[in-house]
């Protein structure tokens, strides 16, 4: 069998015509825009390339965006001073404070002092309490992605069996609890779970988040299973040429791809998904905080 691949890259252009569409009405009908604050501490490469694709995107779809760029050295005060600018500024819905952060801060603490109704990324405790408790919470971009595509794939995913690797506060847990509440038997795995590759062979949905390039093979794959590969590493390429890398994920994609029904390539599926979530949900935190209904199918 060859899987279907599922073009997250297509998904994630639908899914901005959307939020471009509820924006649109929202400064039609309530002279409202909605604002995307994002925080980079720091001149880490990868992230000034994602900071300012998410700039450029935010844009797009008609939302205000605001860029705060602060030095490496940045004093922890100085940072918490921003974000309570940010969360008391009526122009800003959306707040991300792009991770990594360097050695001297904490991301726990930094997303503690994010007001949670402006947490776009899902982090705050109050938002994973919400999320587990079954409430209206603002759910974490690269699950929220990963939902769509599997409800866009499969339809119902009631009764299915989900297999999660990986337990991150950022995919993991809240992706588990995601497709606990579309009704799927969901393991969380990791890479310390007892024989692995025997627990993804029963999973009907097979999520890939642990961080480990390739590490999922094609025979830990149920014929005909949905497989999502949330994972993006890169790594030496030397078949490009020298000193050259490429971007893999966390699953063997050509073993893997024989046995699916379908799957996610990397780059091209979860990645982009996980930007144009981050638009949805400042589009819903926007309408959240004026009382507006919330936009269809861009929520959880
Ligand atoms: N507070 C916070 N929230 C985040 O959500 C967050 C973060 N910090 N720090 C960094 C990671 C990484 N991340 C990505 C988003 C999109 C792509 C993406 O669009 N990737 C493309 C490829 C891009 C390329 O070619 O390098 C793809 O998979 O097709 C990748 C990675 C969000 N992150």
């Amino acid at each position: 069998m060859t899987a279907t691949i599922i073009d997250g890259k297509a998904f994630a252009a639908t899914v901005r015509e959307k939020v471009a569409a509820g924006v649109a009405t929202l400064k039609a009908d309530h002279g409202i825009t909605p604002g995307l604050a994002v925080v980079l501490v720091g001149e880490d490469p990868a992230s000034q390339v994602y900071v300012r694709n998410k700039g450029t995107q935010t844009i797009e779809v008609g939302m205000n965006s605001f860029e705060h760029k602060l030095p490496a050295d940045v004093p922890e005060a100085e940072l918490y001073a921003l974000i309570d600018r940010l969360n008391a500024d009526p122009a800003v819905h959306g707040i991300l404070v792009q991770f990594p952060v360097p050695d001297h801060l904490s991301e726990t603490d930094i997303v503690a002092r994010i007001d949670p109704a402006k947490d776009v990324d899902g982090l705050h405790v109050v938002n994973a309490g919400l999320l587990a408790s079954g409430q209206k919470a603002m759910v974490s971009c690269t699950p929220l992605g990963c939902l769509m595509l599997l409800r866009d794939q499969l339809g119902s995913l009631s009764g299915l069996n989900a297999v999660v690797v990986g337990r991150s506060n950022l995919v993991g847990k809240p992706l588990a609890q995601l497709l606990l509440r579309d009704s799927c038997t969901v393991t969380i795995a990791h890479s310390r779970t007892k024989d692995l590759p025997e627990v993804c062979r029963g999973a009907d949905i097979l999520i890939a988040a642990v961080g480990r390039p390739q590490m999922v093979k094609g025979d830990w794959v149920k014929p005909g299973a949905a497989v999502i590969d949330v994972g993006i590493n890169r790594i030496d390429a030397p078949e490009r040429g020298e000193g050259k890398t490429r971007l893999v994920g966390d699953v063997d994609f050509a073993s893997a791809s024989e046995v699916a029904g379908a799957i996610t390539p990397v780059p091209g599926g979860v990645g982009p998904m996980t930007i144009a979530c981050l638009l949805a949900n400042t589009l819903t935190a926007c309408c959240r905080a004026n009382d507006l209904p919330e936009p269809d199918g861009l929520t959880a």
